[in-house]
């Protein structure tokens, strides 16, 4: 059961390489850091083991086969900007409809208010409506979590409140976590192994 990028190449032109025969693993249950410099292709991997983008060369697995193409995807994939994340016109409610996620307690332990339901992105602020993205990545189809840079924006303390919720859910739901951050501090208290990226 796991997560893979099986010699995974990748840019955005025709020019220079991001990165080339990039291979990683993630089992489920497992917490893995990706740790680089600024550049080196992070969030470009992490779009493409989530199914965001597609390789130029090498493939990604789930259990040995490609990502599904339809319904709502095993992997996901929460970034540093909940506000590109949401559709502006929708209230949270809708929001969280849309990934089936009805578990009250797992809103309350993320620090969502009931009133911030009826209310649209524009009127939340950006660590409130990081925590429905969290919560939205949290469906019940989920098998593997891509937390990019999840919590950088935020405050220590609601740092430390949304990454112990997300740790639990992920222990009690054998989840597997990908951890992608700057911050070598939280990768070394969060994951079992620290994967580096170095720019090609
Ligand atoms: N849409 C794009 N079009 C062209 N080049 C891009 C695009 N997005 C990213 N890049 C380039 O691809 C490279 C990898 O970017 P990426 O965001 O994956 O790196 P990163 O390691 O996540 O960086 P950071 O730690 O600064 O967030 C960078 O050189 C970046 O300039």
């Amino acid at each position: 059961m796991s997560l893979e990028a099986r010699d995974v190449s990748y840019r955005y032109d025709q020019k220079s390489w991001v990165f080339q025969q990039m291979n990683m693993q993630v089992q489920q249950g497992e917490v893995i850091g990706l740790w680089g410099p600024s550049g080196c292709g992070k969030t470009s991997l992490g779009r493409i083991l989530a199914g965001y983008a597609e390789p130029v060369a090498g493939q990604v697995l789930l259990d040995g086969k490609p990502l599904p193409r339809t319904g709502v995807c095993p992997v996901q994939l929460v970034f540093q900007h909940p506000e590109k994340a949401v559709n502006p016109r929708w209230r949270m409610r809708r929001v969280l409809q849309e990934a089936s996620v009805q578990d009250k307690q797992l809103l309350e332990a993320l620090g969502i208010q009931q009133t911030w339901l009826d209310r649209r992105p524009s009127e939340l602020s950006g660590g409130e409506l990081q925590r429905f993205c969290v919560a939205r990545a949290l469906g019940a189809a989920t098998r593997y979590v891509i937390a990019d840079e999840m919590t950088t924006m935020l405050d220590a303390i609601t740092q430390a409140q949304i990454w112990h919720t997300v740790m639990e859910v992920a222990r009690q739901r054998d989840l597997g976590m990908l951890v992608i951050s700057h911050d070598r501090d939280l990768l070394d208290r969060l994951c079992d192994r620290i994967t580096p990226m170095l720019t090609t």
